[in-house]
Parts: C-alpha cells; structure tokens; sequence
C-alpha cells in the first residue's frame, strides 16, 4: 500500500559505549577524515570561578598543562581509544575543529591561544594569540572559543571570545586578513553584535560561517568572505543560551542550548534545524545520564551526533531512525 514519506527522529544510541568513557570536562568535538570522532578534554583540570582574575588571566599556571592526553580519537561504533595525543600542552581546552587535511585546531582559553596540530605527530605547526597573554589585536585574542578552516581558502576563522566579541580571519599562514562583531549594547541585540561567540560551523554551499552567539541564545550567520551578516535563527525554545552548532552538508543544521536559568521553562536539548527555512525539525535528549552543560555538538552527513558535556563529563552518540509516520495498506 501506499506509505507516508518516513519522518527522521534523532535518538540516543544507547548501545553506544562512549557515555563511559572517563573524561575530564569536555569541551570540544569534531569528525576527522575517516569519521572517526575526536574528543578535546580537561584531563583533571577545571574552568571555575578561581581560573581567572577580574582582567581575564589565568590564575593556575602553577598548575602546569593537563598530564594527561587531552585529545582522544575514538571508534564510532565501538568508542574504543584509536589514539590519544595532547598531553603536556593545554592548560583550559576549549575549541576543537579538524580540517580537510586532517589537522587539529583547537583554542586554549588559559593559554587565549589558537593551535594548528599536524596529523602526524601532533607538533604545533602554528600558534596564534600570545601565551597566557588576554588582549584584543592581530597578535591578541581573550578565552578564543572555536576555530574552524575554511576548505576552499584555507583561512582561519577564530570566535574570539568570552572577554572578545568578534570573528578573526587570518590567513593559512597565520597572517591577520580582517575581524568582525562587536560587543552587545544595552538593549535589544543588533545583527553582528555577539555575547560570547562560542562555536563556529562553516556552511561552504552557501559561502557562510554561522556562529552560536550564546548568551544572546542565537545563530547568527554572515558571508564567510566579507563577514557581511546574512541571517539570525532564533526560537523560544533556545531558552537563554545557545552553545553549540554543527552543519552537515545537504542543509542540515545541528545545535544544543544551555540547561535552564531561574524562571526559563525552555528545556536543555538538541536541536535538527533546516538550515534553508531555520525550521526546528527535531529535537533531542539523552536517554542514558542528562545534560548538565552541553559544551559541543558535531553531527555527520549520515545525522549521527555527538554531544559533549563540560560538567558531565561525557559523550552522547544520537542517531536518525525512520519512523515511518503510518501506513495504509
Ligand atoms: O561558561 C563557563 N565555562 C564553560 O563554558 C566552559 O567550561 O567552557 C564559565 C564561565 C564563568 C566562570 C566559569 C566557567
């Protein structure tokens, strides 16, 4: 008989081991080449109160970098360590992106640096932003958030931050190309005006770098040549906070808002967006464990999802099941 077209839900694999995976904070996620999942974490370092003074440096240097390997590759299907590197370098892992060749960037919040790790052993091949330096310049950033590279150009851009309000593009040798946004006047928030910018996904279709503009509980997007702004997605849903996007070729677009101020009724979940209409299509929640601070989303073609939380510590696989609406016979 005749079917309905099926309708796609997204729900936790929950015969997915990774939610067992001992991790310090996470904070950042991406897929490499082989759509291997890579998970950037804090070892047993934490971003509390006491990390930083009132002008945004990092109070535990004596601390020294995270001993423990921060950067995890992991199995998609069985979420066994493929590989682990990263040990000795960070001190806050924030920002993980890997490019098409393979190589890692993430951000350091601490260090208010950007790294470009090689694929082979992991060197920096190039750092951006000065050591444990916060400021706001070509050679500055303060608590970058995310990085993300793009395929055509190879540029860099950097969501800088939480004591920044702008996107940096620098060339793929390090040299400052141009910056836009600026910090949130009182009042109703204008297009390109951000209030943390936290995480990045390049939309290359469609020439565009949309932002989780997270304290304004918004997706802003601009052209990714120009930093011209092209759309707002915003819902009631979102509630307060919006830390997360992940687009996914074919028109898709991945998110996950904040856990609930005082007073919000709007639940912390995931989000399946329709990147063209800025429709909600879906919206997800674990079955295993809750959220506690969804930090990262990274979602791949097939719309599987990965969720990484800085509070709880852990990982969520979620999958898309066809539930076929009904069928007439
Ligand atoms: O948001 C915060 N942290 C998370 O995003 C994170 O851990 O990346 C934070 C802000 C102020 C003080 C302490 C933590």
């Amino acid at each position: 008989g005749k079917e309905h077209a099926g309708d796609f839900h997204i729900e936790e694999a929950v015969d997915w081991p990774g939610v067992n995976l001992k991790l310090g904070q996470v904070s950042g996620l991406a897929l490499d080449p082989k759509n291997n999942l890579v998970i950037f974490h804090r070892g047993d370092h934490v971003w509390d109160r006491n990390s930083f003074d009132s002008s945004f440096v990092y109070q535990q240097r004596g601390l020294g970098p995270i001993e423990q390997n921060t950067i995890l590759v992991i199995d998609p299907s069985n979420a066994e360590v493929l590989d682990s590197t990263g040990k000795n370098l960070f001190y806050l892992p924030h920002g993980l992106s890997i490019d098409k060749d393979g190589n890692y960037w993430v951000t350091d919040v601490a260090l208010h640096q950007v790294f470009k790790l090689g694929v082979h052993n992991k060197e920096p091949l190039l750092i951006l932003g000065r050591s444990l330096q916060p400021g706001s310049d070509k050679n500055h950033f303060c608590q970058p958030t995310d990085v993300a590279v793009d395929p055509v150009t190879g540029n860099i851009y950097v969501s800088d931050g939480y004591c920044n309000s702008r996107i940096a593009v620098f060339s793929p040798n390090g040299m400052f190309i141009m910056q836009w946004g600026e910090e949130t006047s009182i009042g109703k928030a204008k297009p390109g005006q951000f209030r943390i910018p936290h995480s990045l996904t390049l939309v290359p279709e469609f020439g565009q770098l949309c932002v989780a503009d997270r304290e304004n509980g918004r997706i802003q997007c601009f052209r990714s040549e120009t930093g011209e702004f092209t759309r707002e997605i915003k819902h009631k849903l979102f509630g307060t906070e919006l830390f997360a996007v992940s687009y996914v070729p074919g028109g898709l677009l991945f998110a996950v808002n904040g856990m609930p101020y005082p007073g919000d009724i709007e639940p912390v979940q995931g989000f399946m967006l329709n990147f063209s209409t800025g429709e909600i299509m879906d919206t997800f929640i674990p079955v295993r464990k809750s959220f506690e601070m969804p930090h990262d989303i990274v979602a791949s073609e097939d719309k599987t999802v990965y969720i990484g939380d800085a509070h709880a510590k852990t990982v969520w696989k979620f999958t898309s099941t066809e539930k076929m609406e009904h069928r007439s016979v």
